[in-house]
């Protein structure tokens, strides 16, 4: 849908009438064609509306906003017999209230339009068969064909074929890339070029597109706090503006004089120019990739000083890999050890567990059934092996079971991963994951954009983390943290006054994430826990993406800003000025109050498109 059909679409077909007949009703009454009665009742027609909402939001949710002011200027207008003056007011101001009102539904409807949709029909192909079918009626393992051009419609793996993605509509991301056999793919995402069969994992609701929208569609509706306080700034304003304004009309007695001012005192645009920026932001941000809960997180992210980081899998990629082993105990040979690390490690999900696996794979070690398995959180596992009692994890996880290890190499930079077998300190895993590319850059990113205190938070030893912090400039660092541990560092923090944004994989920081003022988890394919936990959820785990997320909140909470002070505050006041020195009256009021709801939209908006 483009502009101009957001503007004329039936749901504003009454109020484009009203504009007509009240606006036509003041010329014909001008041109001394009709008689007064046709002008009042046109008048009441075009005042209904205005007034019904005035007096609902006044009973309802004790609002006094511009439709009352409206109102009782064209009340008194009537009253004042200044007709003409009530008329063409009235009508000005339909027109503004309509600018707004078909603005933010337009800025609703540009977020679908950035995002796009998915199809709602597949090619299933069965038995050799390929045939067109309704996305609900598929089952996960079922196998739809994709040609190129054509939008993927489901979640899957790709099982044959290959081809050029275009991820934009999930990931921002325009530069297609290049997926073959053993993939994932994303329904709403263009194949442009090849073709795909794609094995089925998740349709409709549960796609991870879905779970975009539905996260957009979410945000939208939630305030940001500044949104309140315009409220209860609005609140307080308009009892002492009709104090200010029945004081002038007693003094003057003058009707026009009073019909203009109340056109300029309305604080209307001060709720205007909150949630279309709020809106127009985060559709910005779900374009490039960032999914941001609430209007809310945007504002605190533009204030925030303070942002930890968790280490392994978020700045560093999480895939770590073993560099050497270490032989404590020369009754086994480094095979053995390695087979009895990786029969232990197999029942592990954590990326450290991943690493000696691939290790005992390249040196084609055989596993064996693990018994008794037991994860100790944030320091390591312990499993039968073979009768064997076997114990992996850092130099904690062998205090605590008093093993002494004395290893007789120093290494600073891996992390050294112990295991112990029946009691006794057996052999050193080195292992090391690879900083992500573009860490260090986002670190000076967010510096310069005035981010203070940039923390590292990691259960891997004080070594490793000082290695890696040095290698990027973060300010200062924690090690051996459980994942406890890191939910009282943010508290620390916060009971210093600060606020704090924290950026994790989710694998073990979902409590961390929760406990920030901004939580942001990294790639919206990972756990699910991660998503809920956090309030900007970035699609994918792109470093640069935290420092876009902090620009385009600044920007955000600047528009509004502007938009509070420049158009509402400086128009206002020159307005009243204008006024009550007699240079405006009320038709000419009502036309250059057009002005500041044209400006604030327009600054609003232009966060959809301008260079940020
Ligand atoms: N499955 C495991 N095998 C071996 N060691 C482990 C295992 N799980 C945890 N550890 C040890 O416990 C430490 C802390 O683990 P934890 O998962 O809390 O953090 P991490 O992965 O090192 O880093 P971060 O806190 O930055 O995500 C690890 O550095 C490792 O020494
Ligand atoms: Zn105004």
């Amino acid at each position: 849908m483009n502009y101009l059909q957001t503007f004329f679409s039936r749901q504003f077909f009454w109020e484009i009438i009203r504009i007509i007949t009240v606006g036509i009703a003041s010329l014909l009454f001008y041109l001394e064609i009709i008689p007064l009665p046709v002008l009042l009742a046109a008048t009441a027609f075009g005042l209904y509306a205005l007034l019904k909402t005035a007096i609902l939001e006044l009973i309802r949710e004790r609002k006094i906003g511009t439709e009352l002011f409206i109102s009782i200027a064209v009340i008194v207008s009537v009253v004042g017999k200044e007709y003409l003056a009530g008329s063409v007011v009235l009508m000005i101001i339909l027109i503004a209230e309509y600018i707004a009102s078909a603005s933010g539904e337009r800025a609703r409807a540009s977020i679908k339009e950035l995002i796009g949709s998915v199809p709602q029909t597949a090619i299933l192909k069965k038995d050799g068969n390929e045939q067109p079918v309704s996305i609900a009626s598929l089952t996960v393992g079922d196998i739809v064909v994709v040609k190129a051009g054509e939008k993927i419609p489901v979640d899957g793996k790709i099982v044959a074929g290959s081809g050029s993605v275009n991820q934009a509509p999930i990931t921002g991301e325009s530069v297609p890339v290049e997926k073959n056999s053993g993939t994932e793919v994303f329904a709403g995402t263009i194949l442009e070029l090849g073709a795909l069969d794609v094995e089925m994992t998740k349709a409709g609701k549960d796609t991870v597109f879905s779970r975009i929208i539905a996260l957009v569609e979410e945000a939208e509706s939630s305030k940001a706090p500044i949104e309140k306080l315009t409220d209860k700034v609005a609140a307080w304003l308009i009892p002492v503006v009709f104090v200010f304004v029945l004081g002038v009309y007693l003094l003057t007695k003058d009707v026009k004089l009073v019909i203009a001012l109340l056109i300029f005192t309305s604080p209307a645009e001060l709720g205007l120019a909150t949630p279309l920026v709020t809106i127009s932001a985060i559709a910005r941000a779900a374009r490039e990739g960032i999914l941001v809960k609430g209007g809310k997180f945007l504002e605190e992210l533009a204030k925030i000083k303070t942002i930890v980081f968790d280490k392994t899998g978020t700045l560093t990629i999480g895939k770590p890999t073993v560099n050497r082993v270490e032989i404590l105990d020369d009754s086994f040979t480094e095979k053995e050890l390695v087979q009895l690390a990786a029969s232990a490690e197999n029942r592990s999900s954590h990326p450290l567990a991943n690493a000696i696996l691939m290790y005992a794979d390249n040196m084609g070690a055989s596993l064996s059934e693990p018994t008794d398995f037991e994860v100790f959180k944030g320091k390591g596992i312990s499993a039968t092996i073979n009768n064997k009692k076997v114990l992996i994890g850092n130099k904690t996880l062998m205090d605590d079971h008093t093993i002494s290890v004395t290893v007789n190499s120093e290494n600073l930079t891996d992390t050294a991963i112990y295991m112990a077998v029946d009691g006794n300190a057996a052999s050193v895993f080195y292992v090391s994951d690879a900083i992500r590319p573009g860490a260090k850059e986002m670190i000076e990113e967010l510096k310069r954009s005035g981010v203070e205190n940039i923390i590292m938070l990691t259960g891997d030893n004080p070594q490793t983390a000082a290695h890696v912090s040095g290698q990027l400039g973060i300010t200062s660092f924690r090690a051996d943290m459980l994942p406890e541990d890191k939910i009282k560092a943010i508290q620390e923090l916060q009971s210093k006054g600060e606020k704090v944004a924290m950026v994790g994989d989710g694998i073990n920081d979902a409590p961390a994430l929760v406990q920030a003022n901004v939580g942001i988890s990294m790639g919206i394919v990972g756990t699910q826990a991660a998503m809920e936990a956090a309030d900007i959820v970035l699609v994918e785990d792109k470093l640069e993406k935290i420092a876009r997320s902090k620009a385009i909140s600044k920007k955000a909470f600047r528009t509004i800003k502007e938009n509070i002070i420049g158009g509402v505050g400086v128009v206002h006041v020159v307005g009243i000025t204008l006024v009550l020195t007699g240079v405006l009256g009320p038709v000419q009021a009502a036309i250059i109050h057009l002005l500041p709801d044209t400006l604030v939209f327009l600054n609003s908006i232009k966060l959809l498109r301008v260079k940020i």
